[in-house]
């Protein structure tokens, strides 16, 4: 019997950005079944500039001498049609991370025109059932953009990584109070990664003995919570990028593992909710449209924002500032696809990049 006849076609998943440094260590997690499960059978699709080919075949045969059970087949390329054609889920990671003489907002400069360019491909090429995660920074308004130019993909379909800044907290607290991490939850994030990003523990809980105990009682120091354990969290990237030249990309990609099993049922405990970037609906005040990082809880692989926490004075302010950050921000990517406007059109229309290393498989 010819099994290829009767088993069903893996699902196609892509990777942009694979020859950089998350991806490099999400890709393996994700090959092995840590991320859709081990009964997924997954083509993996490796994405990056020509320049990188050496590596992304590098890439490509280490995971194919890993002889996964779950991994049918990988195809790496700098092509856009045949990175994009149907896919079901896009993890876009491509694009440039912060360097230490940057703030990450510099970063909208650059990366907004690769997801004005990722977002015709999506709407061209893509299934329009199609999940896509944004990772490459500023997370959120690179979603915004990127959804902008996807309009036949639902906008609930996309979300942005936010997830490595809730870790961050919970890790932090665990220390703390010499627990391990998985005991601390209910971390919120609100907004996105940058200089106003909200870390709220009011409603955070530690587990101790199978009874929630609240972190405000359990580390009982107020000013630590409020402004040390904030301060600690959005320096935490800086911190790294000065010790090792490099922004994080382990933690990243740990962080990305548990965003794609929240997502995906496929390891969190969904009764509890995670933290993603996602559109607002309009709840807690955020203007409805704007993409900001939400407590959200996942039903089918839809993400729906927890309602009817409270937020007191304090937290309500920091969000209202990081409101503005974020309107601001997305103004200037909106205006940046203005000037682009000609360039990245004719980018997708040209397929600008070189067909590199396509099997049939991508006909599946
Ligand atoms: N959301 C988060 O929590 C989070 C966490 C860590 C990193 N990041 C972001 O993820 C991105 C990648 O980080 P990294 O450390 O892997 O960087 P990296 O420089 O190691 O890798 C980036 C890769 O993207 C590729 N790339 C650049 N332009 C591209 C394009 N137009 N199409 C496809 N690929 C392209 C580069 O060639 C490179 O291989 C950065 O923007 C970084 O800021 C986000």
């Amino acid at each position: 019997m010819n099994l290829s006849k009767v088993c069903q076609p893996p699902l196609r998943v892509l990777i942009t950005g694979a020859a950089g440094q998350v991806a490099y260590h999400f890709v393996f997690m994700l090959a092995k079944g840590d991320g859709f499960g081990r009964r997924i059978r997954l083509l993996l699709i490796l994405y990056d500039l020509p320049e990188t080919t050496d590596l992304l075949e590098g890439l490509c045969i280490e995971l194919i001498d890993c002889c996964y059970p779950t991994l049918q087949d990988v195809v790496t390329t700098s092509n856009i049609e045949t990175a994009f054609t149907n896919v079901s889920v896009a993890f876009l990671i491509g694009g440039k991370p912060c360097s230490a003489d940057m703030k990450l907002s510099d970063l909208v400069e650059v990366n907004t025109p690769i997801f004005k360019v990722q977002g015709l491909a999506l709407d061209k090429y893509a299934k329009k059932t199609a999940r896509v995660i944004v990772v490459a920074n500023p997370a959120n308004t690179n979603l915004f953009i990127c959804s902008k130019y996807a309009p036949s993909i639902p906008k609930g379909n996309f979300s942005a990584l936010t997830q490595l800044d809730c870790s961050r907290l919970r890790a932090q607290i665990a220390r703390k109070l010499r627990v391990t991490p998985n005991k601390v939850r209910k971390v919120l994030t609100w907004g996105s990664q940058s200089p106003s990003l909200v870390c709220d523990v009011t409603k955070a809980v530690v587990v101790n003995e199978g009874k929630d105990i609240s972190i405000a009682e359990a580390v009982d120091d107020d000013d630590w919570l409020k402004y040390d354990l904030t301060n600690i969290v959005r320096n935490r990237e800086e911190e790294v990028m000065n010790l090792t030249n490099k922004s994080p990309s382990i933690s990243a990609a740990k962080a990305l593992l548990d965003h794609t099993r929240s997502l995906f049922h496929t390891g969190n405990d969904f009764n509890n909710f995670t933290c993603m970037g996602v559109f607002s609906d309009g709840s807690y005040g955020i203007p409805e449209g704007m993409v900001f990082s939400f407590p959200v809880h996942i039903s089918s692989s839809t993400c729906s924002i927890v309602q009817g926490i409270e937020i007191d004075e304090y937290y309500q302010n920091l969000i209202d500032k990081s409101i503005c950050e974020s309107e601001q921000e997305r103004d200037r990517a909106l205006r940046i696809c203005v000037l682009n406007q000609n360039s990245s059109d004719i980018e997708i229309n040209k397929n600008e990049y070189q067909n590199q290393n396509v099997d049939e498989t991508q006909q599946q």
